[in-house]
């Protein structure tokens, strides 16, 4: 007897970004099912393993079972990386504008987005990262403003804001990082 594939992998995505949730699904379903809880995580300072890592464990003693989190970046070359997984904070006080300002006195506009994606199996077992990069550039805001910096990240001549999402979600730091958890989850919940 074979079991239907959405009923052998599962995740329970627990995030407070509806966006970052619709992307997820695009990208892991079918082959993965997407649960998910809406949670408001405490997120620590460090780097981002540290901020991902410890969002992971916080959300397994929670739920009080299996749970994947993602911590996202926004890395400014010009800026050692910053704001990085300070990126949230930034956005909001700052705007689109703001950001594109930060690097005013530099001619390096290049940034990476970055994003780092921890499964555990429950409470107490060590969660496993995978990340994602993608290289690109802040740029004056192109596109709908919908989700967060979109519309100021430029891949290849293109604002993440001005692709279609399926285009996105072909090339972005999400995809990238999915596919890493994805040949994962074949390997190590192969029946
Ligand atoms: O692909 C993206 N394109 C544009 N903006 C994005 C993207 N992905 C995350 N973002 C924004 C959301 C938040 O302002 C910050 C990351 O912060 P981050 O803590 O990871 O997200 P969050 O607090 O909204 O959701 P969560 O509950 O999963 O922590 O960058
Ligand atoms: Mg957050």
């Amino acid at each position: 007897m074979t079991t239907p594939t959405a009923a052998r992998h599962m995740v329970n995505f627990i995030t407070g970004n509806t966006n970052k949730l619709c992307e997820v699904r695009a990208i892991l379903q079918p082959a993965i099912q997407v649960e998910s809880q809406t949670l408001d995580l405490i997120e620590i300072q460090g780097t981002l393993e540290e901020v991902t890592l410890d969002k992971c464990r916080r959300a397994a003693d929670l739920i009080e079972g299996p749970v994947l989190v993602e911590d996202t970046c926004l890395c400014f070359n010009a800026l050692n990386g910053l704001p990085g997984p300070y990126i949230k904070w930034f956005m909001k006080s700052l705007g689109h504008t703001g950001l594109n300002n930060l690097l005013a006195a530099y001619e390096d506009k290049s940034a990476q987005a970055v994003c780092t994606f921890a499964y555990s199996a429950g409470p107490g077992h060590e969660p496993i990262l995978f990340q994602g990069i993608t290289d690109g550039k802040i740029v004056p805001a192109r596109g709908p403003g919908d989700f967060g910096w979109d519309a100021i990240f430029e891949y290849e001549g293109q604002t993440y804001a001005e692709m279609d999402k399926a285009a996105k979600n072909k090339i972005s730091h999400r995809y990238r990082a999915l596919a890493k958890l994805q040949e994962w989850f074949a390997k190590e919940m192969a029946p």
